[in-house]
């Protein structure tokens, strides 16, 4: 704590002291429930409607639909919202950091910005320039972590690299940390019976495409496919704490595809594209794949959007699989609504969460 804090001027000292003191969230907090499982059940959990495709052999693969979901979840976060204007006359608001012009950043805020107009999240976008100093930077996460006015607080990722993106997110009030990314909230997410206020909405999206299907978690042999802080060591976190056996691959693992074949679940989280071949795979596995990137299309000026699984390839061998686009992608997007909704209703007092939020 003393070697972070002198890297921080006076006023940032202050808030980081602040933040750090407040921080732990106590074991029988109300909003996630005083006896808190291990195992998340989302309160909604039903199962979706089921489409196929048949492999070359034979073999039906289901195709999970992440847009149906988060659609249900929009609803159900949209109908508490307007319930609470009516009830207090107040709406959930989350504040956006967007540095640099990033063309990907830009699309990925005009879509949330877009879904939280929907379900009436107020929202304000902080554009910084992509040469802004850190201690600018600082200086919005701490006027956003001071304003009562603002719930949730989100720092678009990656930012430009001059900028320390760890100091930044510890900077962020881990009660508006509707992302998750806080060294708080991550670890109180690794420690088994810990409660973190916010979980990632990567993750969560993973975790309910898989239960909103019924697929058993417990006992099951699940790898992880890349550690990153956004989604790949959160979900596997999670995993865990569902009781899967989780394996975790990254760039330094030697053959992956002998990991990965020997898995339940597998869930794929690179950025690239269609790195998960069909022979990866165990036949009946169920595959996650959360990469979305941008690929030119050879024969025209366009770009499509592909995953880090080889769609064509993993039909037929997986029993279930997440399209790109329409699979976690949306669904992360109505985890982000669900994590601001329960970031207002702890700050207004009002203890009941959608069930999105916990586990
Ligand atoms: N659907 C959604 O909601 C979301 C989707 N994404 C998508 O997920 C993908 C990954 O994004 P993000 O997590 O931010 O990426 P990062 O670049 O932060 O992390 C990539 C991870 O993949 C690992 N990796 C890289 N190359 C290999 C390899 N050859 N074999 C095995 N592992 C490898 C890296 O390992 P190492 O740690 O060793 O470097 C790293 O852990 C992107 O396509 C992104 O768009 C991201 C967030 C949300
Ligand atoms: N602070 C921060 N929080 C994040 O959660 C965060 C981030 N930074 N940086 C980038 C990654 C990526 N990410 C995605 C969210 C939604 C879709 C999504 O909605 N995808 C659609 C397609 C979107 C499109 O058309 O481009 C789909 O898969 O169907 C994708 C990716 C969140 N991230």
């Amino acid at each position: 704590m003393r070697a972070c804090a002198t890297a921080f001027p006076a006023g940032w000292r202050r808030t980081l002291r602040k933040a750090f003191h407040s921080l732990s969230p106590p074991s029988s907090c109300a909003l996630l429930g005083p006896n808190l499982k291990d195992v998340w059940n989302p309160r909604d959990t039903h199962f979706s409607e089921c489409h196929h495709r048949k492999g070359s052999n034979g073999y039906n693969t289901e195709i999970f639909d992440g847009k149906s979901i988060a659609k249900d979840i929009k609803l159900s976060v949209a109908a508490e919202i307007s319930k609470m204007k009516s009830d207090i006359g107040k709406v959930p608001t989350l504040a956006v950091v967007l540095v640099g012009d990033r063309r990907d950043s830009h699309t990925f805020i005009q879509i949330k910005k877009k879904a939280c107009d929907k379900v009436g999240i107020a929202t304000l976008i902080e554009r910084l320039p992509e040469s802004c100093r850190e201690n600018e930077l600082f200086d919005v996460v701490a006027s956003f972590n001071n304003d009562p006015a603002v719930h949730g607080i989100i720092v678009q990722l990656p930012l430009p690299q001059h900028l320390d993106e760890e100091k930044i997110i510890n900077v962020v009030s881990p009660e508006k940390d509707v992302d998750g990314f806080h060294p708080l909230n991550m670890g109180n997410l690794a420690i088994k019976g810990r409660k973190p206020f916010f979980v990632p909405c990567a993750t969560k999206g993973c975790i309910e495409l898989l239960l909103r299907h019924g697929v058993e978690i417990i006992g099951k042999r699940a790898v992880v496919i890349g550690r990153s802080k956004i989604s790949g060591l959160p979900t596997s976190l999670l995993l865990q704490r569902h009781h899967a056996t989780v394996s975790m691959v990254h760039a330094f693992t030697r053959n992956p595809e002998q990991i990965t074949s020997e898995a339940d679940i597998v869930i794929a989280d690179v950025g690239i594209p269609k790195m998960v071949r069909g022979s990866w795979l165990k036949q009946g596995a169920v595959v996650i794949d959360m990469g979305v990137n941008r690929v030119k299309d050879s024969n025209s000026r366009d770009f499509y959007i592909t995953g880090d699984v080889c769609f064509d390839e993993a039909v037929g061998v997986a029993s279930a699989i997440t399209p790109v686009p329409g699979g976690v992608g949306p669904v992360t997007i109505a985890m982000l609504l669900s994590n601001t909704l329960d970031a207002a209703k702890r700050a207004f007092g009002l203890t009941d969460t959608t069930g999105y939020s916990s586990m």
